[in-house]
């Protein structure tokens, strides 16, 4: 990775256009997130919020624009793909743990796999981020022994164990109860408190109301509308922004 100027963006996707076959999901769109900053994608179903979270993180190709993480295009085939995701930390709907590995084998995993970390560090920072997400007394346990709030967190504190600049987010909550939402909603509070920079998609508009910095309306693979929380949920500029607020609303 190059130097990184301190006030540019820590992420900056540039005219982004990713398709599939004939459908064009994401068409010319650009974002920058800042260092310590939240920001919150939402949007109908199907406008691309977990397409573009998957294209920063490099699990899809994409047809055209740059991806920069800290001032290098990300996008770039020459670098190494598992050293570039080291940067970032992606937690998915469905926590996609290993069930057959305990809690602290999930978590040291990647490190000692794919970052060549020896057994001894790789379970000391497992069990540094498993105290920071609360569940240092599971670090034996199976995830079929969890909650899927616990199980959720786990996803977390694997993804903050390569110390992530970016961490992502695709609808970490929706396959949750309702009870146990708001543990994981804490948990990112939390993380939100000690600076961590986030992208977040969800359908949650109280979630993104307390969490966001910056909430991102997308419409049709573009930003429709990009601006502080409170001003995009609580004033929105655009008629379409408007109405599909009012959906959650009413
Ligand atoms: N692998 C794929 N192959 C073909 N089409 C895809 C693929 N992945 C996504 N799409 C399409 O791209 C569009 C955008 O999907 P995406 O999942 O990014 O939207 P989203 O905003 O995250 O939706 P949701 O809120 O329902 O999760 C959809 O029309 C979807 O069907």
């Amino acid at each position: 990775m190059t130097a990184h100027d301190a006030g540019a963006p820590l992420l900056s996707v540039r005219h982004l256009r990713k398709a599939f076959g004939e459908h064009v999901v994401l068409d010319d769109l650009s974002l920058d997130v800042h260092a310590h900053r939240v920001v919150v994608l939402i949007g109908a179903s199907g406008s691309g919020k977990s397409t573009l979270l998957r294209c920063v993180d490099l699990l899809e190709d994409v047809d055209d624009g740059v991806i920069e993480l800290e001032g290098t295009d990300i996008t770039d085939p020459r670098l190494d793909a598992n050293a570039v995701r080291a940067r970032m930390g992606m937690v998915f709907q469905a926590y996609n743990l290993f069930p057959h590995l305990r809690v602290l084998d999930n978590v040291t995993l990647a490190p000692r796999l794919v970052h060549g970390v020896g057994r001894r560090d790789a379970d000391e920072q497992a069990m540094a981020v498993l105290e920071r997400v609360g569940l240092a007394g599971k670090a034996r346990s199976f995830p079929d022994e969890l909650s899927g709030g616990q199980q959720q967190r786990v996803a977390i504190a694997r993804a903050l164990v390569s110390r992530p600049a970016v961490l992502l987010l695709d609808e970490v909550t929706s396959a949750l109860d309702p009870e146990l939402v708001g543990e994981v909603l804490d948990l990112l509070g939390e993380l939100k408190g000690s600076g961590l920079t986030m992208l977040l998609a969800t359908h949650e508009m109280a979630f993104a109301r307390d969490v966001a910095d910056e909430v991102v309306f997308l419409h049709a693979g573009r930003v429709h509308e990009h601006g502080p929380a409170a001003q995009v949920l609580g004033d929105p500029q655009r008629p379409r922004t408007r109405d599909f607020l009012q959906r959650f609303t009413s």
